[in-house]
């Protein structure tokens, strides 16, 4: 459970469905380099895509060790722990937001598996959609992720696990970047539509798949590039080899350029942060507003804050202070530990927003908590007016592809018209950005992106 402060204990989460993030994904091929530690330090860089669990597997050629717990990625690995991971060539990490199977030790990631003459290690991004069409009995309390797992060993039979792979994923519906290994190869795949990003880089002294391009600056690596949609590669002593299971029907998630990726990754060819504060600037032209300073809501919405100030003209300023302990509140398992949470989270600065007119910029409404505790807390420090800016549109929809955005009727845009959101939040005025401008700030046509929680019109059926 995530505590007040934004620590998680070990106990695992209670059972009611709530919002969660995606996944982070790294796989390292560096023979004679310490490999867990390059996880680890790939990992860290993509905790923002889960906080539930960390587990990372290590290869040698003769087997695995894998190490996994419930926790952030800080609390599940220490310097004593890597080194009993090592030696090794081959490396498979994962840190987990659950969004299927029950929230237990068992369904942290990475899994491990295998057939005769076989054992292979796997991390999954995204939620397979056709589970009950794939497997004959499927297992309520194991992840997708893990029954994939099964499937494929099942599949494997004396084959290789690349093999197995090329025979099961053209059968495998929905939003999965996978991360795998046998003790000879790493393994990377991409869903037909691209949904979760992967991307693949070059070490000094081998090569590494990970989730977000952000993971490579801090290992030292070069971005190569994007693991395409329907694409299966591996990675051995050979060099690269890659083939395609499926034709790609580009679908990728807006929400990783809006909220979920980090801002220095780029995706698809698209830097984040330029496309987060394009959002702000086009929303600063679809929705001015007279007003003394714009401000943002760390840290997602700072971006598009300071492209909507840069479009209008409107001084910046730095009006809220966020604890850096605190981790992203969106995740918080119930009302009342999302308000603990956002009250420990984020503070006013007084003497920057008394007696001004304040434009507030956020990337996504989803419930309404944030924006109703901040234009309280914006109020209550003196402010003239607030007018909440949304650089995206409303969310009236759920996800169906490894975020677990929340439940329909938790959706405050679902239910409400923009004036009564507006006026469930208190602010003095309300706009979003329209769904057209959005997707152009990604620099992807609008047809190859997914849309879903937006427009409730998905890739798959
Ligand atoms: O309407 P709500 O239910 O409050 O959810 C929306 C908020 O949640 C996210 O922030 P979060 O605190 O999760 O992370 P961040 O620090 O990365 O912005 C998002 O950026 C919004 O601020
Ligand atoms: N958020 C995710 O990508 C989750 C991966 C997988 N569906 C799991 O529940 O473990
Ligand atoms: S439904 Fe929304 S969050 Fe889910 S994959 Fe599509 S755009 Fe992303
Ligand atoms: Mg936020």
């Amino acid at each position: 459970m995530v505590r007040g402060d934004g620590q998680l204990t070990h106990e695992p989460w209670a059972d009611d469905p709530r919002p969660r993030d995606a996944c982070g994904l790294i796989g390292i091929w560096a023979p004679g380099t310490d490999v867990s530690s390059l996880a680890y330090a790939g990992l860290v860089a993509l905790q923002h895509r889960g906080h539930e669990g960390a587990g990372i597997a290590v290869g040698d050629g003769n087997g695995f060790v894998v190490y996994k717990d419930l926790g952030l990625v800080g609390q599940v690995f220490d310097e004593r722990i890597l080194d009993s991971l090592s030696p090794g060539h081959v490396a498979v990490g994962h840190c987990r937001y659950g969004t299927s199977g029950k929230p237990r030790w068992e369904n942290v990631q990475p899994v491990m598996a295998g057939s005769e003459g076989l054992t292979f290690v796997l991390a999954h991004n995204g939620n397979i959609v056709n589970l009950a069409e794939l497997n004959e009995e499927p297992d309520r309390d194991s992840s997708d992720s893990h029954q994939l797992a099964v499937l494929l060993a099942r599949t494997a039979a004396g084959r290789s696990i690349f093999d197995a792979a090329q025979a099961v994923l053209p059968r495998v519906r929905g939003g999965f970047s996978l991360v795998f290994a046998d003790e000879h190869g790493l393994c990377a795949a991409r869903d037909v539509h691209g949904l979760r990003p992967l991307a693949l880089g070059r070490l000094p002294e081998g090569w590494v798949i990970a989730s977000e391009t952000a993971a490579f600056d801090t290992l030292g690596a070069t971005w190569e590039r994007d693991v395409e949609p329907g694409e299966l590669l591996r990675i051995d002593s050979g060099g690269i080899s890659s083939t395609r299971f499926a034709a790609q029907q580009r679908a990728a998630c807006v929400f990783e350029f809006i909220y979920l990726a980090r801002p220095d990754s780029v995706l698809s060819g698209r830097q984040v942060y330029e496309a987060r504060v394009d959002m702000g600037r086009r929303l600063a032209r679809r929705h001015p507003v007279e007003a003394d300073l714009v401000i943002g809501i760390p840290a997602s919405g700072e971006p598009a804050s300071i492209g909507y100030a840069e479009e209008s003209g409107i001084p910046w300023a730095w009006g809220l202070v966020r604890n850096e302990f605190v981790g992203r509140a969106f995740i918080e398992p119930d009302d009342a530990n999302r308000h603990t949470a956002l009250r420990v989270k984020l503070s006013a600065i007084r003497d920057v927003v008394r007696g001004k007119r304040v434009v507030m910029v956020d990337d996504s409404i989803v419930r309404g908590t944030t924006q109703r505790r901040l234009v309280r807390i914006l109020r209550e420090a003196a402010a003239l007016e607030v007018h909440v800016r949304v650089s995206s549109p409303p969310i009236t929809w759920p996800c169906f592809y490894g975020v677990d955005i929340a439940e329909r009727t938790e959706l405050i845009s679902a239910g409400l018209a923009v004036d009564d959101v507006r006026r469930s939040i208190g602010a003095d005025s309300l706009a979003y950005s329209l769904l057209d401008d959005m997707a152009a700030c990604t620099g992807q046509e609008m047809a190859d992106l997914c849309t879903g929680c937006f427009t409730g019109r998905y890739p798959t059926s």
